[in-house]
């Protein structure tokens, strides 16, 4: 699937489908890239990353969610990333060649977060690791220090990294230092992708000169956000903001009732149809409160 078109727009992080008894469930990922596609207009998804679960699965589980990904997006999705970070080396080259072999459009990687890069180099180096293992895909780093405690800075990685990572294409942005953002655009707007991951902060990205946007809202708010895409397109910032605000009074209302995959995977179930079962431990399934509630801010707004 190496897609020739630059990785722009909304990029959904799927979810990872689970049956009640918390297996993996692939019988679905067919019926999900269609409600992708044709229900939310996204037609780019960033598999096995946070939202998927990707470190609560095995590698074995990740390989196959991988090809399920790939062989039900063909001729569907744009393009279909990987992500392929782990806290061992063997595991993530080997994850990383097997998404090159099946034909993933690119992979990602998160910095390690058990033993941590303590600078740069060393996580320029790691990373070098992984992405020789796909030398004909593109590569992108995810950046989510909130989650691995990895708090190098994006602007600083990005200096020099080309030359040491050739496939190196851009970055997956999943913090609130929108001053790092910036100063990554300005040095590499040209040369790199930059996705924000932050999506009840998109509009601000937009601004700073984003070129896309990955998250796990994409899954089931992407046709709100991509009319908020196209009002920015046309310099509408007031019709923009309508948009962001709207999407950001149902997360908003959610964060207070407590929000995170989990959930993610409760409000795609019933928003959607696909039944995307339970999270696997340590995380522990949305109550029927939350999903009463949510439900009912989602059917108030969206009406
Ligand atoms: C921590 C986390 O999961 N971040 C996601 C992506 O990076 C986002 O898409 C959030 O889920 C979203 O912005 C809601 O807070
Ligand atoms: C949100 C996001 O991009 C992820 O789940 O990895």
């Amino acid at each position: 699937m190496a897609s020739p078109k630059r990785l722009q727009g909304l990029t959904a992080a799927t979810i990872t489908p689970m049956t009640p008894d918390g297996e993996i469930n692939l019988s679905v990922i067919g019926q999900y890239v269609d409600y992708l596609v044709k229900e939310q207009g996204v037609k780019n998804v960033f598999v096995n990353g946070t939202t998927g679960e990707g470190l609560a699965l095995s590698t074995q589980e990740r390989k196959q969610l991988a090809e399920e990904w790939v062989t039900k997006g063909k001729n569907k999705l744009d393009h279909v990333i990987i992500h392929v970070g782990a806290l061992n080396l063997p595991e993530a080259k080997e994850m990383a060649k097997h998404a090159a072999v099946i034909g993933a459009s690119g992979i990602a990687a998160i910095a390690p977060f058990f033993f941590k890069p303590t600078n740069k180099d060393t996580l320029v180096a790691f990373l070098r690791e992984i992405a020789s293992e796909a030398p004909g895909i593109p590569f992108y780093y995810y950046h989510i220090p909130s989650l691995t405690g990895v708090k190098i800075r994006v602007e600083e990685l990005l200096d020099g990294i080309k030359e040491q990572i050739p496939t190196f294409q851009g970055v997956k942005f999943s913090d609130t230092d929108l001053l790092d953002f910036a100063q990554c655009v300005k040095n590499n707007k040209e040369r790199f992708v930059l996705l924000y991951g932050v999506d009840e902060h998109l509009l601000s990205a937009l601004a700073m000169g984003a070129s896309g946007a990955v998250g796990s809202t994409y899954n089931y708010l992407g046709k709100k956000y991509n009319l908020m895409l196209e009002a920015f397109a046309k310099q509408d910032l007031v019709l923009a903001q309508q948009h962001q605000f709207c999407t950001g009074e149902f997360l908003s209302f959610v964060f207070k009732l407590g929000f995170g995959v989990a959930q993610t995977k409760a409000v795609m179930s019933f928003t959607s149809r696909i039944p995307m079962g339970p999270p696997r431990l340590p995380l522990l399934s949305a109550s029927m409160d939350f999903i009463e509630k949510a439900k009912a801010k989602m059917d108030s707004l969206m009406e």
